[in-house]
């Protein structure tokens, strides 16, 4: 499967689709809510962004809560909807929404910083806090480590990385939010997963996100792809 299979433009939106002109109500569509988790200062926010907006963002902030990211493609004709939830890292500022991150959830990206040992160590607490909150296990996780354009800085090798990622069968992706040569693959990886979420026919359709129903089932194949 190749991005290029889907529709270019972007879309971005933190509210549902209004009225189409002409007064008529919007088709629906389904929505594949895909969580974004990990370290503070891995690059979630950046992913994201990059993404949905298609480019690196100039400056961000630590993420408060969580913040929503939506982007409309078209896969095989249908139209679908992405929405990422780009999540707080800091613990203080994760409290009070953590509920809210795991309701029906169709799909989970654990993110750490490879010029970061710290942050790669703290993905078992990452996949903890998935079980605590009664995550199923069938539902489709990957492994992204960010920010390989940094090549002077990598701590963690990929070796290791893909260790990690076979043992809690997940693919593993190396990639870089910055790095304009690896735009494409950021793409990439977030269309993976909605090729992969849309070939399990989740049961959802329409908005709020939060009433949809989905079961989805594993597909346990690792990949490693550095892209840098
Ligand atoms: N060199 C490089 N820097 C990056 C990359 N992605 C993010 N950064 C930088 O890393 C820092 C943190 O990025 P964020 O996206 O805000 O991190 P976050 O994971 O959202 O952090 P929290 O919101 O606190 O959880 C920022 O200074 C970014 O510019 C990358 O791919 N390469
Ligand atoms: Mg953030």
């Amino acid at each position: 499967m190749a991005a290029g299979d889907v529709e270019s433009s972007l879309e971005l939106s933190l509210t549902g689709s209004g009225a189409l002109p002409g007064g008529l109500p919007p088709a629906r569509s389904r929505i594949f809510k895909i969580i974004v988790i990990g370290d503070s200062n891995v690059g979630k926010t950046c992913l994201t962004y990059r993404f949905c907006a298609g480019r690196f963002p100039q400056r961000t902030e630590a993420t408060i809560g969580v913040d929503f990211r939506e982007r409309a493609v078209t896969i095989d004709g249908e139209r679908i909807k992405i929405q990422l939830w780009d999540t707080a890292g800091q613990e203080r500022f994760r409290k009070s929404m953590v509920q809210h991150y795991y309701r029906n959830v169709h799909a989970v990206v654990f993110v750490y910083d490879m010029t970061n040992i710290a942050s790669f160590h703290s993905l078992p607490s990452w996949i903890e806090e998935c079980k605590q909150h009664l995550l199923a296990s069938d539902i489709p996780r990957i492994l992204v480590g960010n920010k390989c354009d940094l090549r002077n800085a990598i701590q963690v090798p990929t070796d290791l990385a893909q260790k990690f990622a076979d043992t809690h069968s997940m693919p593993l992706f190396e990639t870089s939010a910055k790095n304009p040569n690896d735009n494409d693959h950021v793409e990439a990886i977030f269309m993976t997963l909605a090729h992969k979420l849309k070939s399990h026919k989740p049961l959802m359709l329409s908005q709020p996100p939060d009433h949809d129903e989905i079961h989805i089932k594993p597909e346990p194949k690792a990949i490693t792809s550095c892209w840098c």
